[in-house]
């Protein structure tokens, strides 16, 4: 099989200049000849890592774990062998499927069981490919095994490069719910190679585009026409911003979650039927319309809310056969939900959690979605 396919010129191919320069803020590394790959770096002191961004990045993997001082690797990979450059040291690589099926603790022994077949020890390291259901069990494996080895991620799906793969949360889900069991464990580098994108599915880049439309309304700021490379940059470098103010999610780190409390809530509805970031699309929708309820923003940010997400190729509208009561009953158990109806708000010092919303509030923003 063949690299992956070049770049997709999603949107708008005028480029323009990355905003600003250090850590948690994206900045220029050359990489090759017709390559502009963006760093990000996640400043955790002495756990700090990069974020390479650009086409052709994968490429950068021998360098990484020379850099990590590995001496032999295993390559986990949901995608055909040949998408994982050498890693330049004796190495391994073991199939995988992405998805919430084998997202379990099965995988994770059946990994970890793997790297000690093939003579891992501490200072060895893993590398992950594929989507986020794959990152995040190769990282609880990487995490777990001779309590914690290096970890570094080639994310394949736009979800993935612009979340999941970044930030340190790892976890597998158990028949009693998703993402239940995990650990932190901070990937040592990530290589988010817009290349890989190249075989996505047009839902899978709606996917992606629900957490990148919410990141506007959270400090990512407008990113209608730009790059993607551009785009997953910008949404890394937010996050590594709020992962380096609040690693363990006991803050800020909430922000994130901006347009999730209904998002979460339509999954479950719909029987996961809409994906993730298309849940989240009308999430963000709801949260600018109960904000505009609440008088904490006015009637222009509210349709801002709208025309992102819509202009994202994302729907912006509550599916016709979900039952607002139900929605309510389910974002009340919401896990992130700290006193009542809780949700992340935009207003007038920006987005934050506001605990106590009367339902009243949230079945008017719910009316006429
Ligand atoms: N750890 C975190 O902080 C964090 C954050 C957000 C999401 N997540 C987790 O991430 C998971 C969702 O990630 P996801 O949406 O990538 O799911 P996924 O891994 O299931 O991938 C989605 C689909 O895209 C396919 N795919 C991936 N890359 C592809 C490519 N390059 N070409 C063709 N097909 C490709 C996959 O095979 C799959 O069918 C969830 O389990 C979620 O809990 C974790
Ligand atoms: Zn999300």
């Amino acid at each position: 099989m063949h690299p992956p396919a070049p770049e997709r010129a999603v949107s708008d191919p005028a480029r323009v200049a990355p905003a600003g320069v250090g850590p948690g803020r994206p900045t220029p590394a050359a990489a090759g000849p017709d390559v502009e790959p963006v760093r990000v770096d996640v400043a955790l002191g002495e756990r700090a890592y990069p974020v390479l961004i650009g086409p052709g990045v994968r490429h950068r993997l021998p360098a990484e774990v020379a850099r990590v001082g590995a001496r032999r690797v295993v390559v986990v990979s949901a995608r055909p062998a040949e998408w994982t450059p050498d890693p330049g040291v004796p190495h391994r690589v073991v199939p995988a499927r992405d998805g919430e099926h084998d997202k379990n603790l099965s995988t994770v022994e059946q990994l970890c069981r793997a790297f000690a077949e093939f003579g891992l020890t501490r200072s060895d390291a893993v590398v992950s490919c594929g989507g986020g259901t794959t990152t995040d069990v190769v990282g609880l494996a990487a995490g777990l095994y001779h309590r914690g080895i290096a970890v570094i991620h080639l994310p394949t799906s736009l979800l993935a490069q612009v979340d999941a793969s970044v930030g340190g949360k790892t976890a597998v889900n158990l028949p009693e719910g998703k993402n239940l069991v995990g650990v932190y464990w901070q990937p040592r580098a990530v290589l988010c190679d817009t290349e890989h994108l190249g075989t996505l599915p047009e839902r899978e880049w709606r996917n992606g585009y629900g957490e990148i439309a919410r990141a506007h309304f959270i400090g990512a700021g407008e990113l209608r026409g730009r790059s993607v490379a551009e785009q997953i940059a910008a949404c890394v470098a937010l996050k590594a911003r709020v992962v380096a103010a609040d690693e363990r999610d006991s803050g800020l780190r909430h922000i994130l979650n901006y347009g999730h409390t209904l998002g979460h809530a339509l999954e479950r509805a719909t029987d996961f039927r809409l994906r993730h970031g298309e849940a989240v699309g009308v999430g963000t929708v709801f949260a600018g319309r109960l904000a505009g309820v609440l008088d904490r923003v006015p009637a222009g940010r509210v349709a801002e809310h709208h025309d992102v997400v819509a202009g994202y190729g994302l729907d912006s509208a509550l599916p016709a056969d979900v039952d607002h009561d139900e929605l309510v009953a389910l974002m009340r158990r919401d896990k992130k939900a700290v006193a009542g109806l809780s949700f992340v708000l935009d207003g007038p010092t920006g987005p934050e959690l506001v605990a106590d919303v009367p339902e009243a509030a949230v079945r008017a923003a719910l009316a006429g979605m």
